[in-house]
């Protein structure tokens, strides 16, 4: 069942509960009693009152109670069942609703993630859609439960009096349009109030991530300051907010009061001149007038709070559309590696190309060939486009022209994890996932083997500063890998990119933070297992010099186009190289 391709309107949120069939059976049986129950209750009173009115035996009372006890008892089990289905109905919608959206999220282009923030995406996925599921499942109780009350309540009314009924519906419609208008103020300052909340956390969202850049600028006293001003626009309009809820509050009670006092004065008049209507019949009366009041209420808030829930999930809704997405492969059992048979090439054919959100081209045009078995070189100035090149051969990003192809065929063409199964890279970024090592290491292949991650962790010289730390290979990361020094997460990230294995890999700066000795020993590395033996390896570096033994090709790249592609020594006369060295 797809939650996501619908409108996202109130009819279509109370739609989401449909696939739940047994579920919303048990709880629609279990709010037909629970109701019927509580409708009774006048009934009940009703029944008790009229034993005062002439002498009556203990037992007779006692068998009216007995049967209202059984009638309660029943009413008390449909309740329990009621809450029980509701908060199950509410539970079983959030994991849903999270579960596809979180697939939706997986599947799209990366370009979205620019756009859009991704604690705000986060946020959608925990909170707003359990919030969403809450409302909607809660609400739609509310709103049958509110339904029952207020037709059988004034049901009731209309039966007993239809004079005694216009009396008490007149000040409850007054009492409507009270609640309305303060209600609909009130749901403008509750939003003012969370558009301040939703700012206020993520501004201490962002400096919590960024906490060391904080203190490095011993902005503590400017971050207080700043915060707490903040919470002073968020306290001023908490005080708004209650002004008004105070109002509404005190007048509903002050209103439902007096509504309840003359109906129950005219009914005492009633009574009074015999005109048919017990003592008895006038309690039920005043109480079903609570009950239809309420039922009003209910009927009224679930409305609204249904409406505020479409709100918010008409923009998941919207997030959640199978647009800009990509093919990816959500079987976890598949295979992420793949050795391909021949040593791979890679051709860029008139490949032009700009990120979505901005406007200049990063390439206009470029061709190249990285033949089978060659080790290259990317070098240029910061911000030439070299890191670009990798978005586009691991299909992160769609040329805006041109063609890409991996062994003759085009990368375009074909499911975005294609490409993505015969490459290992290391980028720029060293970010690892909270958690141990091993579980960061093992990522690029979850059923590799101890030794073969052993095996990766010695190549990528990571092996010996693993085996000192307290846990070993089970030493938590730390968030993103805070615990670890830049060079050590820089080598768990190159042990990663060995374990995968597949024969294209691509270096982005891997070794930036490594010292001299052990940016000598990956080189070591590259030659030894990389060259001559079927992979095509291309290394980004910024150390020029670095590249001159271990590579075949040096690729020079400047404000996005190639504009040269040769060997290290054909290259050194070149006056664009030179300035890089
Ligand atoms: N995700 C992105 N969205 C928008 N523009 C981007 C993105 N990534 C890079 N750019 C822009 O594209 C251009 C090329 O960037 P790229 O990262 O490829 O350069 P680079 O040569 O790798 O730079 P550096 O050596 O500094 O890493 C730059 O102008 C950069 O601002």
């Amino acid at each position: 069942m797809n939650f996501f391709n619908r409108k996202g309107d109130l009819h279509s949120i109370i739609k989401l509960l449909l696939p739940e069939k047994l579920l919303l059976g048990k709880f629609s049986l279990a709010l037909l009693v629970s109701s019927g129950s509580a409708l009774c209750f006048p009934l009940a009173m009703k029944d008790i009152y009229g034993l005062c009115e002439e002498k009556t035996e203990v037992s007779k009372i006692f068998k009216v109670v007995a049967k209202w006890t059984a009638i309660f008892t029943i009413g008390s089990l449909g309740t329990y069942y009621r809450r029980l289905t509701i908060d199950q109905l509410a539970n079983k919608l959030s994991m849903n609703l999270r579960h596809q959206y979180y697939k939706v999220l997986l599947q799209k282009r990366i370009s979205i993630f620019a756009e859009q923030n991704s604690g705000n995406l986060s946020h959608q996925l925990g909170h707003d859609i359990y919030q969403i599921s809450q409302t909607v499942v809660f609400e739609f109780s509310s709103i049958l439960r509110g339904a029952s009350f207020f037709t059988g309540g004034l049901g009731y009314l209309l039966y007993t009096s239809v004079p005694l009924t216009l009396v008490t519906i007149l000040p409850i419609s007054s009492l409507a349009l009270v609640s309305k208008h303060y209600g609909t103020i009130l749901k403008k300052e509750r939003e003012k109030m969370s558009e301040i909340s939703r700012f206020a956390q993520g501004y201490t969202r962002e400096r919590i991530s960024q906490i060391k850049t904080v203190k490095l600028f011993n902005a503590e006293g400017f971050e207080m300051k700043k915060y707490k001003e903040l919470l002073d626009k968020l306290y001023g309009q908490a005080v708004n907010v209650a002004g008004y809820s105070a109002i509404h509050h005190g007048l509903m009670e002050g209103l439902g009061q007096n509504a309840l006092l003359w109906c129950i004065g005219y009914g005492a008049y009633l009574v009074s001149i015999d005109s048919g209507l017990s003592i008895g019949k006038l309690t039920a009366f005043a109480m079903y007038s609570m009950y239809s009041g309420l039922g009003f209420r209910l009927l009224s808030s679930g409305y609204t709070e249904m409406k505020k829930a479409s709100g918010i999930y008409r923009i998941i809704n919207q997030n959640a559309q199978l647009s800009d997405v990509e093919t990816v492969s959500f079987d976890s059992e598949k295979v992420t590696s793949v050795f391909t048979k021949g040593t791979p090439y890679i051709q860029f054919r008139n490949v032009s190309f700009k990120y979505p959100i901005r406007d200049h081209l990063v390439f206009d045009n470029i061709s190249f060939d990285i033949k089978a078995g060659e080790i290259i070189g990317i070098i240029g100035q910061s911000g030439s486009g070299k890191s670009s090149i990798f978005n586009l051969i691991t299909h992160l990003y769609k040329p805006t022209s041109g063609d890409i192809l991996i062994n003759g065929e085009n990368i375009l063409e074909k499911p975005a994890w294609w490409p993505r199964q015969m490459i290992s890279i290391v980028s720029q970024e060293t970010l690892l996932f909270t958690g141990s090592i091993i579980d960061n290491i093992r990522y690029s292949d979850p059923q590799a083997s101890e030794e073969a991650i052993m095996e990766a962790c010695k190549k990528a010289d990571a092996y010996d500063f693993i085996m000192e730390m307290p846990e070993k290979f089970n030493t938590p990361v730390g968030e993103q890998g805070y615990a670890l020094s830049g060079g050590q997460k820089q080598r768990i990230l190159i042990a990663r990119a060995l374990l995968k294995k597949p024969n294209i890999f691509l270096f982005d700066e891997a070794t930036s933070a490594l010292d001299a000795n052990t940016e000598g020993y990956f080189q070591d590395v590259i030659e030894k297992e990389f060259k001559g033996k079927g992979y095509t390896v291309i290394i980004i570096s910024h150390r020029v010099k670095s590249l001159k033994n271990i590579c075949d090709r040096i690729m020079l790249i400047d404000e996005g186009k190639v504009i040269a592609l040769d060997t290290f020594e054909n290259l050194e006369t070149h006056p664009e190289f030179k300035l890089l060295l």
